[in-house]
């Protein structure tokens, strides 16, 4: 193996409605020394005019720049061009690469681009997903919002926003309104402005960074948890809340098929309990979770909490913090879903974490057969 690469390389994802500014973002960090050795890969049905590929065109779809970047064009499947970089990498024609940025074209599902590098069993130990970064445009972003469920999607599985375009409002209320729609629509997702940011950390979430992930955990669970108190209290023991509720009528309808809640439980689980739920969550409702990401606290190693991380269907390996992020113990959970049953998901976990509610059967009942559970 090259010494030169280090293994897994993060991905970035960057997404975005039609003309939201991903172009203008991916230019920018292009240019930014801070980028060096990354690889850029544009899919090219998308409207792309990166300066660079204007210049030059190679014939094998892989240009190096003069900067140390790389681009790409995805002509067939990303998952071949991602295997290709790898085996460059390998075979020492190209010499390092420390990241690489993915721009999905405007109109796309970015979660199909996710689960092509998640689900893929030899690029999942070669990559892993730094994060998803959504361009949303402070002007046309709140009538895109309501026009496009795709834009909505795209909002939903970020794990940041970058706000573009804010220079051109002068009107601090309409921002904020289209803040606090993105937060309703995804709670545990920051945001920030395109202006004045270094364009560098714009792009790095250091999700699954050792050096950095405790923190990243504690901010999107924090934010995920304060939501929910802010809006609803803490009435329950789950402390679960779909965000698309009654209280905001006035948003599209496409918000409203969107919705967020998170699962918690107090004190250890056994390792076997925690992957049984998830992979009757993941195939019964794989479909319409977009994103689960969470922190759960095994009976097996109680001092060192795994890092839960999927996209649908599919869970990144499960990673462990070194330690706990705050002194919350125990599990959370923070589903976002498109049409997503809250009410059967409460009710699965329960079932497995031994939480009988009225009605729910015991775990013992779901093991042997959990999907002839009746109301399940
Ligand atoms: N004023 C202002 N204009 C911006 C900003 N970001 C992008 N733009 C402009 O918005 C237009 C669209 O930006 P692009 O970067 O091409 O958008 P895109 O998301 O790549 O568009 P597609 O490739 O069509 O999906 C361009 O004219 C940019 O100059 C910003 O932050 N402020």
């Amino acid at each position: 193996m090259n010494p030169q690469a280090a293994f897994p390389i993060p991905v970035s994802v960057l997404t975005g409605f039609l003309g939201a500014g991903k172009t203008t973002l991916l230019n920018r960090l292009l240019k930014d020394p801070e980028l060096t050795d990354t690889a850029v890969i544009i899919n090219e049905f998308g409207d792309v005019a990166i300066d660079h590929l204007l210049v030059e065109k190679a014939s094998d779809g892989v240009i190096e720049l003069s900067d140390g970047c790389l681009c790409c064009t995805v002509r067939g499947e990303l998952v071949d061009t991602l295997a290709d970089l790898v085996d460059r990498l390998q075979t020492g024609r190209i010499e390092r690469l420390a990241r690489i940025v993915i721009e999905t074209t405007g109109l796309a599902d970015p979660v199909p681009v996710l689960q092509s590098i998640m689900g893929h069993p030899a690029l999942i130990h070669a990559f892993r997903l730094d994060g998803v970064i959504t361009v949303v445009d402070a002007v046309n972003g709140s009538a895109t919002l309501d026009a496009h469920v795709e834009a909505v999607k795209q909002v939903a599985v970020a794990d940041r926003i970058v706000l573009t375009k804010a220079d051109l409002v002068d009107d601090a209320e309409w921002l904020r309104t289209l803040k606090a729609r993105i937060t309703r629509i995804n709670p545990g997702a920051e945001i920030r402005e395109v202006e004045g940011a270094a364009v560098a950390k714009l792009l790095q979430c250091g999700l699954y960074d050792p050096a950095t992930k405790t923190a990243d955990v504690r901010r999107w669970l924090g934010e995920a948890q304060a939501h929910d108190h802010h809006h609803h209290g803490e009435h329950d023991h789950h402390h679960h809340h779909h965000d698309h509720d009654d209280h905001h009528p006035a948003h599209g309808h496409h918000d409203a098929r969107i919705g967020s809640f998170t699962l918690t439980h107090d004190g250890p689980l056994p390792f076997s309990t925690v992957e049984m739920f998830l992979d009757l969550l993941l195939s019964t409702q794989g479909d319409r979770l977009l994103r689960i990401k969470g922190i759960v606290e095994l009976m097996e190693d109680r001092a060192r909490p795994l890092v839960i991380h999927g996209v649908q269907k599919l869970l990144h390996p499960p990673a462990r913090l070194p330690s706990w992020p705050d002194a919350v113990r125990g599990t959370r959970l923070v589903l976002i879903g498109i049409d997503l049953p809250r009410d059967y998901v409460e009710r699965l976990f329960a079932a497995f974490v031994n939480k009988p509610a009225i009605d729910t059967p015991d775990r013992a009942a779901m093991e042997n057969n959990p999907l002839a559970i009746a109301g399940l």
